[in-house]
């Protein structure tokens, strides 16, 4: 027996105007994924979930969520899915159950299952004992948590989540991701996501790697991190500049300094490092090997780092800005 995808997409475009935020992406997620999207800032991802959320219509292609067309069947696929977006939408003069109850009541939750069901989700993200409080006196991070339980209540069969711990402190983004685990063991849900922080991206059971409106690859981030076949190595010299030199001449390594330290990839990272001391010719003080990271991954797909991709994209900006 085959499952109908989670979401299923076939060359999806979308354009504004001479801007093409997303250029033909196809891809299918399964039932009981957590599918992430990663990308830098404009590369396309909230165009790409907007179109999948039935919230912006696309230039071309197709789409399906929970087997509904997102043209064709919007309000199916509306009852299908749940949405946390990146800016708040919550009522901040009302308590956090009464911002449910009113989700709730739009939705169509059955009455006689309201209550319990609020009390479910609302325990699941730890804010049950602020029931009563405005959500105006809440935190970003309390906010954030609310917004996914309202997006739980209704139980969709996929919840969006776009960028669902930007801006958050380190430590209420570990704990909103402690919560979405637990969800995936307590409901049967399917969660679609888009991040630009690597650090989320491995959460994610598989990902596709978007850059200017065009998924580059898509596998888990095992076999991603796997594909780039090479290790980070990296050496605290006396002499950086020699190093380099000594790298490039004898062994044909591209080597750049980073975080302070002269750093290159290299296959069988642990295997080099003998031949590195017995023939680089310059004092080495200490060194260091570790697997490849996902940026490393996203460096070898896309050729530029996240960070790098992100301050490109805020320069053209802001020279679009200058020429106006
Ligand atoms: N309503 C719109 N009108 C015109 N251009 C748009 C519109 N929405 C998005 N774009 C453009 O489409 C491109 C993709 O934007 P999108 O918001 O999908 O990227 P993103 O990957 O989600 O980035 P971010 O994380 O910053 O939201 C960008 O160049 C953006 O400027």
């Amino acid at each position: 027996m085959t499952l109908t995808p989670a979401v299923a997409v076939q060359d999806l475009k979308k354009t504004y105007g001479k801007v093409d935020a997303v250029k033909g992406v196809s891809f299918e997620v399964q039932p009981g994924e957590v599918f992430g999207f990663l990308g830098p800032n404009g590369a396309g991802k909230t165009t790409t979930i907007s179109m999948l959320c039935t919230l912006v219509n696309p230039t071309g292609g197709s789409a399906s969520v929970a087997g509904h067309d997102v043209v064709g069947a919007r309000d199916e696929v509306r009852r299908n899915i749940g949405l946390v977006f990146q800016d708040p939408t919550l009522d901040g003069y009302l308590s956090a159950e009464q911002n449910l109850r009113f989700h709730a009541e739009l939705y169509g939750v059955p009455r006689h299952i309201v209550g319990d069901r609020i009390r479910q989700v609302m325990e699941m993200v730890a804010l049950w004992d602020r029931k009563d409080a405005k959500v105006m006196t809440f935190s970003g991070g309390m906010k954030r948590r609310l917004e996914i339980a309202r997006g739980l209540l209704h139980s969709p069969r996929v919840l969006f989540l776009d960028e669902p711990t930007v801006g958050l402190d380190p430590q209420t983004r570990a704990a909103i991701w402690g919560y979405i685990n637990k969800l995936r063991l307590s409901e049967d849900i399917t969660i679609f996501m888009t991040t630009h922080y690597m650090e989320e991206a491995e959460y994610c059971d598989r990902i596709a790697i978007i850059d200017h409106g065009e998924i580059v690859v898509v596998d888990s981030p095992e076999a991603l991190k796997a594909s780039v076949g090479k290790d980070r190595v990296q050496i605290h010299t006396g002499d950086d500049e020699r190093a380099i030199t000594a790298l490039r001449q004898r062994f044909g390594i591209e080597a750049t300094v980073n975080e302070g330290a002269v750093t290159f990839a290299v296959a069988a990272g642990e295997e080099f490092v003998p031949r590195l001391f017995a023939e680089l010719g310059q004092p080495i003080r200490s060194v260091s090997v570790s697997r490849p990271s996902l940026d490393d991954v996203f460096m070898s797909y896309t050729g530029s780092t996240i960070r790098d991709a992100e301050a490109d994209d805020k320069n053209a900006w802001m020279r679009a800005m200058v020429r106006r």
